[in-house]
């Protein structure tokens, strides 16, 4: 979410689904029909068991009685590896907050256009309120309105895009991230004790930690079967943490063993994900897994998302703890501020992005 400098960019008429659903069109709009190979399926996947996204439970990780921290701590690990997708619960995480962010989001959407407009997503650019990762005329869109803004490093704010309506909502912005940080830092100790490395090993790396907030609203879809809330993609994170709504509908689905598999939320849980930078770190041990949203004829939904990745500034690459022999190294050396930025400017296309990094391995034989 780095502030981009942008060079004008085409990218036609961008329609706010909010008003789109509203206006009941005849016929979806082509720009939302996605390709016949795109189209979601939307019948529930049957996949052997375990076909439930593992579940963690973080008081057991920060239990003082160490056989309970450590059975957990390698439940969260095989999460990782295997999943690459987690949910947490008894996450410490105030329930009060927890339960106003969404409400105060959802009446952030529910504001007539012209009030969210004034805090306007520019083409190319990822904060504010609009639709991100449009940079063609052409380009197939998603059926979801996104509010987005940079949180940490101070640097990285546009205090213009801070909404003044809801009144609450910035100041409540402001407490949920300190509160999703603390869970992001406490995820990412215990991430690297379940790797064997030492606990505040990526703390230390990523210096002081990026951090921007987005949320999605993706209203009910006359034909779900045509159209994708949230293109297929990976995080460009470390780690994502991910909060969907009370009563809305199950949208979020991630790529598992080449089948689409729902997630289903679970009260007061967050949803966890590897993002591409710990891809990258663990050199491909844990992936950051792809996924994507689609839409309900009736419901509509809400996503809270969290991104918390490293300080532009640093320079990353595989740890040499993850590259041997029969682990060669995957990917190049980069600086996180450049991924960051072409991450951002790119649209979403499933595993695209991390393309920037990989290497060719050459066949040694
Ligand atoms: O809304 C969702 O469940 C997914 C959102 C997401 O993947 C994202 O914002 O990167
Ligand atoms: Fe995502």
């Amino acid at each position: 979410m780095s502030p981009v400098p942008i060079t004008p960019i085409k990218v036609g008429h961008v329609d706010d689904v909010q008003e789109l659903r509203r206006s009941k069109p005849m016929k979806i709009p082509t720009r939302f029909v996605r390709d016949i190979d795109e189209r979601p399926t939307l019948e529930t996947v049957a996949l052997p068991p375990p076909c439930e996204v593992p579940v963690v439970d973080l008081s057991k990780l920060m239990s003082g009685t160490k056989d309970v921290s450590n059975a957990e701590i390698s439940l969260l690990a095989a999460a990782c590896q295997e999943w690459g997708f987690f949910q947490v619960v008894n996450h410490c995480i105030d329930l009060g907050v927890f339960e106003r962010i969404e409400e105060v989001a959802k009446d952030f959407f529910m504001l007539p256009l012209e009030e969210k407009q004034k805090y306007p997503m520019a083409p190319g650019t990822v904060q504010g309120y609009g639709q991100a990762f449009v940079f063609s005329e052409d380009q197939k869109l998603d059926w979801c309105n996104m509010f987005a803004l940079g949180i940490e490093p101070k640097f990285i704010r546009d205090p213009k895009l801070w909404p003044k309506s809801p009144p609450e909502f910035s100041e409540l912005v402001e407490t949920y991230s300190m509160e999703v940080r603390k869970l992001c830092q406490s995820l990412l100790k215990y991430i690297a004790t379940g790797l064997g490395l030492r606990g505040n090993m990526f703390e230390e790396m990523f210096r002081v930690a990026v951090q921007a907030i987005r949320m999605n609203y993706y209203p009910p879809c006359a034909r779900p079967d045509l159209v994708l809330g949230l293109s297929p993609h990976s995080d460009g994170s470390a780690l994502t943490v991910l909060q969907q709504d009370k009563g809305g509908s199950v949208g979020l689905q991630i790529l598992k063993d080449n089948k689409w598999v729902p997630v289903q939320p679970i009260p007061n849980a967050f949803v966890i994900n590897i993002g591409d930078t710990i891809e990258v770190l663990t050199n491909g041990k844990y992936k950051s897994v792809e996924h994507r949203v689609v839409t309900h004829k009736e419901k509509d939904r809400l996503s809270i998302v969290t991104f918390y990745a490293p300080s532009y500034d640093v320079e990353l690459g595989p740890m040499p703890e993850f590259v041997d022999k029969s682990n060669p190294c995957k990917y190049r050396r980069y600086n996180h501020g450049e991924y960051s930025k072409h991450y951002v400017t790119n649209k979403l296309q499933g595993k695209k992005t991390l393309e920037f990094a990989k290497v060719q391995i050459e066949n040694s034989s």
